[in-house]
């Protein structure tokens, strides 16, 4: 079983411009249990974990696995799988397909392609194309993506978005599952529900900072409470309260006495003659001291100071945008998610927590998805031969075959694991990473977020398996079909094939412009990622003749694909930045039109240069040679 690894943020700054993404943060994230990183939209928790997998630079600080940072692991896919956002996958890849070339192109032997199928309950939809998998499914995917290389860390980025409540809650239990076998867990979401349920361990960002870190039973620490009083002769009651100068909200059901005790207010209403039918201790919903903490009106808590971080709440009281988050961004914080207890799902109507009416909804489906996780060990090897090779996948019956697999070396060392003189950027780093300083240029803030494309690539950029693959330079096609051979979107298991960007990019532009691409990884302002952008090449499913012409020749096929992208980009508006453009053609990308064209899925930004799996071997082989 692998070790879970500490998670260490120390210090950790990081600003985009004139916004502090995340400030001074300093957490650790201990193995063995589900931490989650909560907090409002935008308080800083995908950044956090960008910087943690080395996508990243911090503006200062540094963060660790296991003491080492993400750039210098040895065997990072072993160490370390992250699910962040939604990336790009081949709409006409099979599954086991997509996992087979993830795990050829990082030295993952293949059988653990059926292992991992299984253990996110998709061994029975291997062979299906991924343009009829669900949000779901997709997501299962990507879980098993990054658990392909049996790491004992898993980073999880709002992994329920998009999830149905089965699976949400398989999920859930997943990660208590990882969790309980000794592995590092760290879950970011900004429902409060969601991490209640999962974590023991919780860190509360606000704004950047950490407000809270510690277990999910001191969050919501009952001595901050309240007293529910009541008495048949209320007024006395609320006389008595008064005159003994107690603060209290009188409701339909009571009266809620604050910054006091039980003891003392029962004590008051003896003394006054009160028959009481009411006395409660209440602690604070874990609501409560959750808006209190990320707005700042929680000064109190015990664990805020203890925190490793000295944690200053911030400045000003709420913030009407995030808490317009807060509530709507999926479920509301004062419940109705759905919820686990004694095996069933609950569904919780929208009250306050500890007061929710609750409804037991049998989850037979449930069970068995989690009897299909937990079989997912027992997997034998001969299972999965059948699903690395999708007969009816005009991929597979162009690829290399997957077969080629068997001459990897079960026992051999990731690729990460080997030694590559000078070229850090092959150790399973995501991708160049821009210096933090440049990425202050307000022309490149849309670029900023190209590293988000860098997880998408990432997700196929094992998919180098071929020329011919629906990445093929063809023409253009109007074909409403076409649309169906782009990209679509993957949550993006980043830290299980960020390997292979590097060749891809590496390919592309040494093709496009005979520079290595070393020279092109100088800090351009705000490219931390693969911003290529993407010209719509997509061909007919069932025309071969293109596919045929990029085969006989990739590098024709790349170039025919750059030209007809940059006539496209000169005719329709102002070019994005490449990563190997001048800085006069990159000062241009501020317009609307480069916008746009920034904010087409990545996955399609790789579709030119995707390599061929003869490249991807070839590539591969220099390395290790
Ligand atoms: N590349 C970037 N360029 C500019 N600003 C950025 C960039 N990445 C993040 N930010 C800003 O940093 C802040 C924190 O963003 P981040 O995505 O880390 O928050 P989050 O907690 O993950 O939010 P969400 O729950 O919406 O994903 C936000 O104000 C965001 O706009």
């Amino acid at each position: 079983m692998p070790e879970g690894q500490v998670l260490e943020f120390a210090d950790v700054t990081k600003r985009f411009n004139t916004v502090t993404a995340v400030s001074e943060l300093s957490v650790r994230v201990e193995p063995g249990a589900v931490t989650g990183f909560l907090g409002p939209n935008g308080a800083g928790k995908t950044t956090s974990l960008r910087i943690l997998l080395g996508q990243i630079k911090p503006t200062t600080g540094t963060a660790t696995i296991g003491g080492v940072p993400y750039s210098e692991l040895r065997q990072p896919l072993r160490t370390i799988g992250a699910v962040l956002e939604e990336s790009s996958y081949r709409p006409r890849r099979t599954a086991a397909r997509h996992l087979n070339i993830a795990a050829k192109a990082n030295g993952i032997p293949s059988e653990r392609v059926a292992e991992v199928l299984h253990l996110v309950g998709l061994q029975d939809d291997a062979d299906t194309r991924l343009g009829s998998y669900s949000l779901g499914m997709r997501q299962r995917l990507a879980v098993a993506t990054a658990l392909l290389g049996d790491p004992g860390v898993l980073v999880l980025d709002e992994p329920a978005n998009g999830l149905d409540p089965e699976g949400i809650r398989w999920m859930r239990l997943l990660m208590r599952r990882l969790a309980d076998e000794g592995r590092t867990v760290l879950v970011s979401s900004h429902v409060l529900s969601e991490i209640e349920q999962v974590a023991d361990n919780v860190v509360v960002l606000s704004r950047g900072k950490a407000v809270f870190s510690g277990s999910m039973d001191d969050l919501a620490d009952p001595a901050g409470g309240a007293v529910v009083v009541d008495a048949e002769d209320r007024p006395a009651l609320i006389a008595a309260l008064t005159s003994a100068d107690l603060s209290f909200d009188l409701l339909r059901s009571g009266v809620t006495v604050r910054n006091s005790d039980a003891t003392r207010v029962g004590a008051i209403a003896a003394e006054a003659g009160i028959a009481l039918s009411t006395l409660q201790q209440r602690g604070p919903s874990l609501e409560e001291v959750f808006l209190d903490l990320v707005y700042g009106r929680r000064g109190d808590s015990p664990r805020v100071d203890e925190v490793a971080n000295p944690v200053t709440h911030p400045a000003g009281s709420a913030d009407p945008v995030a808490d317009a988050a807060l509530v709507a961004g999926g479920v509301p914080l004062a419940g109705a998610a759905a919820v686990v207890a004694d095996g069933g799902v609950v569904a919780a109507a929208g009250v306050g927590y500890g007061t929710a009416p609750i409804d037991i909804i049998p989850s037979g489906a449930d069970a068995d998805a989690d009897a299909d996780a937990s079989n997912a060990a027992g997997e034998t090897a001969g299972e999965h031969e059948a699903t690395g090779e999708a007969a009816d996948d005009a991929d597979a019956a162009t690829d290399v075959p997957v077969a080629s697999e068997t001459a990897i070396d079960h026992e051999a060392p990731l690729l990460g694991e080997t030694p590559i003189a000078d070229d850090a950027s092959v150790e399973g780093e995501a991708a160049p990473i821009a210096d933090a300083d440049d990425e202050v240029d307000d022309v490149d803030v849309s670029d900023a977020w190209a590293p988000r494309a860098a997880d998408a690539a990432a997700s196929d950029s094992a998919e180098g398996d071929t020329a011919r693959d629906d990445s093929a330079a063809a023409p253009a096609s109007t074909d409403e079909d076409d649309a169906q051979d782009r990209p679509v979107l993957l949550p993006t298991a980043t830290a299980s094939v960020a390997l292979p960007i590097t060749h891809e990019v590496q390919s592309f532009t040494d093709l496009i412009t005979g520079i290595p691409a070393s020279t092109t990884d100088d800090p351009t302002p705000g490219t931390e990622a693969i911003p290529v952008a993407p010209p719509a090449v997509v061909h007919d499913d069932d025309d071969d003749s293109a596919v045929d012409d990029a085969e006989d020749d990739p590098r024709l096929a790349a170039m025919r694909t750059s030209l007809s992208s940059a006539a496209s980009r000169f005719f329709d508006g102002p070019a994005p930045s490449y990563p190997y453009g001048t800085a006069d053609s990159r000062a241009t990308a501020s317009s609307p039109s480069a916008n746009e064209a920034d904010s087409t899925p990545a996955g399609e930004a790789e579709q030119p240069d995707a390599p061929s799996d003869e490249q991807d071997d070839q590539s591969a082989d220099q390395h290790h040679g």
